[in-house]
């Protein structure tokens, strides 16, 4: 079998494993509420289970270069307005103030506990049960293990969920019996309900001009909130996987007489093939911290190091004025080598580390660095990766120690892929030098 034949069957066999959802009750609901509200499918946008990514989209057609693939009307959308509309602030002490996320987050506990009751409930059916793997729902034990410059990131959103959770326990009325089934507020609102609605705000919501919010809203929210109101749940266009490759432009306009919130491909599709939008331009860091998953191939990744690490392996101490040339300039923040190899400012420190009497300003920026230094650069590159890889294969083996949740499980994946890129750049620079 020829190599073009091979991959046509490999094709046909992932398409074999993709599984329409359209005949599964939640999806006709939704698509039928979300049609009675105003939304007009025109690009014919199917719902699949892939083989490669879980549940996504597709469409019945070919979808063009600069084609509007969704519009969903304004009033589809769940902002922070509509908290308003779950009666938040009646179950709240008075000065009580929150971010967007938290009164998004209180928002789908009350309406998905109002069950039928809930205007939403149609869409609420379609909002998965499960987390997805984000590091920060590790345990302590296991995030202790990362690599430390994951933990920290991991930690600081582990932060962040657990403030929100304090805010929302102190300000809520101990006193609040629930209308529905009269059972006390703390009984509805609890931690792991929290933790689930945060998750789906957190790894499904779009940015919405929050000025736009405010205007349509026609009253101020500063009385309760913190922050701006610039988070929507948008359904249906939440449904749609994130690619590296993808290029989209999300907006929210005013055509016709209407608002709406649109996202317009700047990529083609086949028909039934799976459309990918863009989250955005994330490497795998941001990926798997924000919405608990990375790719195997993602152009965008790189490998970080600190001023430490590339101090300690070319056995070389600076002087003030190198120190303070380098720290003036910012360099050790984005030192980085990526399969497109050295980012400017790692070059830039290594010129400066190895010259110490050069004028540096001059060299690093018209980057006119002779074959010796680029062979430095390149040789000390890679003495840090390998000693990259090493700390990275400790952190797999301290991780498996230790172990237990899926989240820690996606984390030891998550570190393996670091160390693929180590591999593949250390052959790239070998084939560089
Ligand atoms: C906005 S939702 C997309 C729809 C989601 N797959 C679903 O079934 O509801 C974002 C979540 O989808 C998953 N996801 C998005 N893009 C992905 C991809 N390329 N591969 C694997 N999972 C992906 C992640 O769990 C992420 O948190």
């Amino acid at each position: 079998m020829g190599r073009t034949e091979r991959k046509r069957k490999r094709r046909l066999n992932n398409r074999e494993c993709d599984v329409s959802l359209e005949s599964l009750q939640d999806t006709i609901f939704l698509k039928k509420w979300m049609q009675s509200l105003g939304w007009k499918n025109d690009t014919k946008l199917i719902l699949k289970n892939f083989a490669s990514t879980g549940r996504g989209v597709s469409s019945l057609l070919n979808i063009n270069l600069n084609q509007k693939l969704i519009e969903v009307p304004y009033n589809l959308l769940i902002t922070c307005t509509n908290a308003f509309e779950s009666n938040i602030q009646n179950l709240c002490k008075t000065s009580a103030k929150f971010k967007a996320q938290e009164i998004l987050t209180l928002f789908l506990i009350l309406e998905k506990h109002k069950n039928k009751k809930s205007k939403w409930k149609f869409y609420l059916d379609t909002l998965p049960e499960e987390l997805p793997a984000l590091p920060w729902l590790c345990s302590e034990a296991e995030v202790s293990k990362f690599p430390s410059y994951f933990m920290a990131i991991a930690n600081k959103r582990k932060w962040d969920l657990e403030i929100g959770w304090e805010r929302v326990e102190k300000s809520i009325k101990s006193s609040w019996i629930c209308p529905c089934c009269e059972q006390p507020l703390n009984r509805v609102i609890t931690l792991n309900a929290f933790t689930w609605g945060y998750v789906v705000v957190n790894t499904r919501a779009v940015y919405v001009d929050p000025d736009v919010v405010i205007k349509l809203f026609g009253r101020d929210l500063s009385n309760f909130l913190s922050d701006s109101p610039c988070l929507a749940l948008c359904p249906f266009l939440d449904m749609f996987n994130h690619s590296a490759e993808a290029n989209t432009r999300a907006e929210l306009i005013y055509e016709g007489d209407s608002w709406k919130y649109t996202l317009t491909t700047l990529t083609s599709y086949k028909k039934y093939q799976q459309i990918f939008i863009s989250y955005g331009c994330h490497d795998n860091d941001k990926l798997f911290c924000e919405y608990g998953f990375f790719l195997i191939h993602n152009h965008l990744n790189n490998i970080s190091c600190s001023l430490e690490e590339v101090l300690s392996v070319s056995n070389i101490s600076l002087n003030k004025k190198q120190r303070a040339f380098i720290e003036n300039r910012c360099l050790p923040d984005e030192i980085y080598v990526s399969t497109k190899g050295l980012s400017f400012y790692l070059k830039a420190l290594l010129f400066v580390v190895i010259n110490p009497d050069a004028e540096w300003g001059r060299m690093i920026y018209s980057e006119d660095y002779s074959s010796c230094d680029i062979m430095f650069m390149c040789f000390t590159t890679k003495k840090v990766l390998i000693l990259k890889k090493t700390k990275f294969l400790d952190n797999v083996w301290k991780l498996k120690d230790v172990a237990v949740s899926k989240y820690a499980l996606s984390g030891i994946d998550y570190i393996k892929n670091k160390i693929d890129l180590i591999d593949i750049i250390l052959e790239a620079l070998d084939s560089y030098s």
